[in-house]
């Protein structure tokens, strides 16, 4: 099989097992990822991550026109300021998972830092995840959100909709984002319940071991 081919069977697997799982559910959520040839595959509008159709995924060569398969996600603007701000993304995934939606309706959440520091993965995989204020899905004004962030930031929370993640490659995105759904999940068992968080000191150790875009 191509690598064309392969990478559109591994968009439609790893959105079947994220749906089978509950991350995502009904009609919500969307994928891409970039070609070898630089383009664009992407998740239809309305399509189901469960019955997705590799040879039905739209199609984008190396200027961004749609070239074939079915109509784009709406979330087009949002995919693409990913892109054309953060060099090193190789794919995007946005789902709607109910644990990251709950904790992004909660009073007191850190604008800046949206997960607190239960543990090490997010902090190696996520970095700091910065939640933008509810907009319409599909506004172009989330697209500009992200731009306003110049690059800094691979991981965002839509308040009251979704995460989305951007990684260096498919399997990258989906860990991260699996990692920032889980995270939420304990954030939000632990709620009012005065967990122990790590110390500052334990998040800079992880920081400065592996390499994690922390600053920004
Ligand atoms: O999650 C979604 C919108 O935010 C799903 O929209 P699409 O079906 O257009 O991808
Ligand atoms: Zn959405």
């Amino acid at each position: 099989m191509s690598e064309m081919s392969d990478l559109r069977e591994c968009i439609c697997m790893f959105a079947r097992t994220m749906h089978g799982r509950g991350l995502t559910h009904g009609s919500t959520g969307n994928i891409s990822a970039r070609t070898p040839d630089g383009g664009l595959l992407v998740t239809p509008t309305g399509s189901s991550f469960l019955t997705l159709d590799p040879a039905r995924l739209s199609h984008f060569d190396a200027e961004l026109n749609l070239i074939d398969g079915d109509k784009p996600t709406k979330e087009m603007p949002l995919h693409r300021a990913f892109y054309d701000t953060r060099g090193t993304t190789g794919a995007i995934v946005h789902l709607h998972s109910a644990h990251s939606v709950a904790l992004s309706m909660m009073p007191d959440v850190d604008e800046d830092d949206f997960l607190p520091h239960l543990t090490p993965y997010p902090i190696m995989k996520l970095g700091r995840v910065k939640l933008l204020p509810y907009m319409l899905p599909g506004d172009a004004a989330i697209g500009e959100a992200i731009r306003g962030l110049a690059g800094k930031r691979s991981a965002v929370m839509l308040a009251n909709h979704g995460p989305v993640v951007a990684g260096k490659d498919l399997e990258a995105a989906v860990y991260a984002i699996e990692e920032l759904e889980a995270s939420a999940q304990l954030a939000m068992m632990t709620r009012g319940q005065n967990p122990r968080l790590l110390s500052d000191d334990e998040v800079a150790r992880l920081v400065e071991t592996f390499d994690v875009e922390w600053d920004a």
